[in-house]
């Protein structure tokens, strides 16, 4: 079995605590499963000018990560990846803050993980490159002559060609994604997208629903819904509802229903509309006043982006407005917490839960929703309320799916799981779950890395070495 390279900007480095970010709980029990190497960035900004790569090994994982300079950090991370890149393939246009100084570090930041990368690749290796951060980097491989099998797994949408065109230099950019050897996206809609823009933008040529050729190379655009370990999940949560740490926010809630959500501080999560959605379901059902707490875990994200100081401002108005209209000297209608918590304690606080309320505006996937049904009592479970606009809402059809712009919709769903029948709640919840049994963590590694070994067509060129020659 050939060597697997996984690369990411961020690496989940072995006991690195508790943390926010879908991609680093994918990928770390795929590679441990598998063995291999995960390349990136430590999280780290060196004084100046980073030192050589570090290497550590924990069980079959090598993690070889990279410092980046702070006009690395400043350029390619908080400025094109999380300034250009995140809000138009979230589909707002309105929030992009382009700058040619941010694009040059962005190719700047790729051409030194493809130099990184270059110390420890061997020939036979299979390269795994997850996201937005590194859709240059295939290019910037095989322009230094690697022929290794390349895929790239896009954690987040990917809009019509109408939205992505308006990304300058998308030209040069998305059609650099022509150099992987696998696409994967998140959804049917994600990977057609792309392929609309490769077939209208840059005329590749068809090879069948699936496959593009690109300078003589079998180029496959295909999905591959992002898991999360179901049944290990479900079993965390049925411990962890017994700790003590459940059971003391049990206790502070006096025999209340709870509702939960969880996101990142990051305005695609559409906490602010879903606050001011509960405000209305409070205004809408006073029967619920007093007898329901809504929970918000909202550890801070990407904090020195302007845009994301401002979703936290907005957040902390709108949680005061409604405790302060709503609250009683004896009640707190919305608990609101920017502290990271453990998956354990978020697994037995799902558990614990009437209602998950996952409304972002747009997400890749969304595995707080795919965590929210793994752990419910199949006996007593909850109600997962879900945006229309998350990837997870493909698999997870019997949620009460929702529109997060409609604050009244989303007002009367809440109503609607926390008065729904023992029954019905079981009948949803069966078939969430078994969806996302079927469709777990290991099977999309699984399916994604299939799609990855299979060599290349004989009939197809080879891939011409730039220089180099490996
Ligand atoms: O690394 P950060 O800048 O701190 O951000 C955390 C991660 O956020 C994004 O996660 C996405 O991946 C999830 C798993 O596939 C998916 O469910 C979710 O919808 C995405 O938003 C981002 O894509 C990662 O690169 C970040 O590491
Ligand atoms: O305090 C927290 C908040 C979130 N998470 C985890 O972070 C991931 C978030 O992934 P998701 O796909 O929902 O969104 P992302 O943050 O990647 O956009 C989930 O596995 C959460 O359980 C966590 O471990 N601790």
């Amino acid at each position: 079995m050939a060597r697997l390279v996984v690369v990411s900007n961020r690496v989940g480095l072995p006991k690195s605590g508790a943390r926010a970010g879908g991609l680093e709980v994918a990928i770390r029990p795929a590679l441990k499963k598998r063995g291999g190497v995960w390349f990136g960035w430590n999280g780290r900004i060196a004084e100046g000018d980073p030192g050589p790569a570090q290497t550590l090994r924990k069980d079959n994982v090598e993690y070889v990560t990279v410092d980046l300079r702070k006009d690395d950090y400043e350029e390619f991370y908080n400025g094109f990846a999380n300034r250009v890149l995140w809000p138009i393939l979230h589909y707002r246009l309105d929030l992009a803050e382009f700058s040619r100084r941010d694009l040059s570090g962005y190719l700047r930041v790729n051409e030194y993980f493809a130099s990184g990368l270059a110390q420890i690749l061997r020939d036979d290796d299979i390269v795994w490159v997850h996201d937005y951060h590194l859709m240059p980097l295939a290019r910037a491989l095989r322009e230094r002559g690697y022929k290794n099998r390349i895929g790239f797994f896009l954690h987040i949408p990917c809009p019509p060609p109408e939205i992505l065109t308006s990304l300058p230099n998308h030209d040069r950019l998305v059609s650099a994604l022509g150099a992987y050897d696998v696409l994967g996206f998140q959804t049917e809609t994600d990977a057609l997208n792309l392929g609309r823009y490769f077939s209208n933008e840059c005329r590749f040529k068809r090879l069948d629903d699936e496959t593009f050729l690109i300078d003589g190379r079998a180029v496959r655009v295909s999905v591959f819904p992002v898991g999360v370990e179901t049944e290990t999940f479900a079993r965390l949560a049925r411990r962890a509802v017994d700790t003590a740490f459940v059971r003391d926010v049990l206790d502070s809630l006096s025999g209340r229903a709870m509702i939960i959500g969880v996101d990142r501080l990051d305005y695609s999560k559409g906490i602010p509309e879903r606050m001011n959605a509960f405000e209305r379901f409070l205004g809408q059902f006073p029967d619920w006043r007093g007898k329901v707490t809504y929970l918000q875990i909202t550890p801070r994200s990407r904090s020195s982006i302007p845009e994301y100081a401002d979703i936290g401002r907005v957040v902390g108005e709108t949680v005061g407005h409604i405790n302060g209209a709503y609250g009683e000297a004896s009640w707190t209608p919305v608990r609101y917490i920017n502290k990271a918590h453990s998956r354990t304690a978020l697994a037995g606080l799902y558990r614990a839960a009437r209602v998950g309320l996952v409304t972002p505006l747009r997400d890749g996937m969304n595995l707080v929703a795919k965590e929210y049904v793994a752990a419910q009592n199949p006996d007593d479970p909850g109600v997962l309320v879900l945006s229309r606009f998350a990837g997870a809402a493909q698999e997870c059809a019997a949620a009460l799916l929702v529109n997060p712009y409609d604050p009244e919709g989303v007002a009367i769903a809440i109503n609607k799981a926390l008065a729904m029948p023992l029954a019905e709640r079981q009948e949803r919840q069966a078939h969430n779950f078994r969806v996302l049994r079927q469709n777990d963590l290991g099977r999309w590694a699984e399916r994604f890395l299939a799609a990855l070994e299979v060599p290349p067509e004989p009939q197809l060129a080879p891939v011409r070495a730039a220089g180099g020659g490996h």
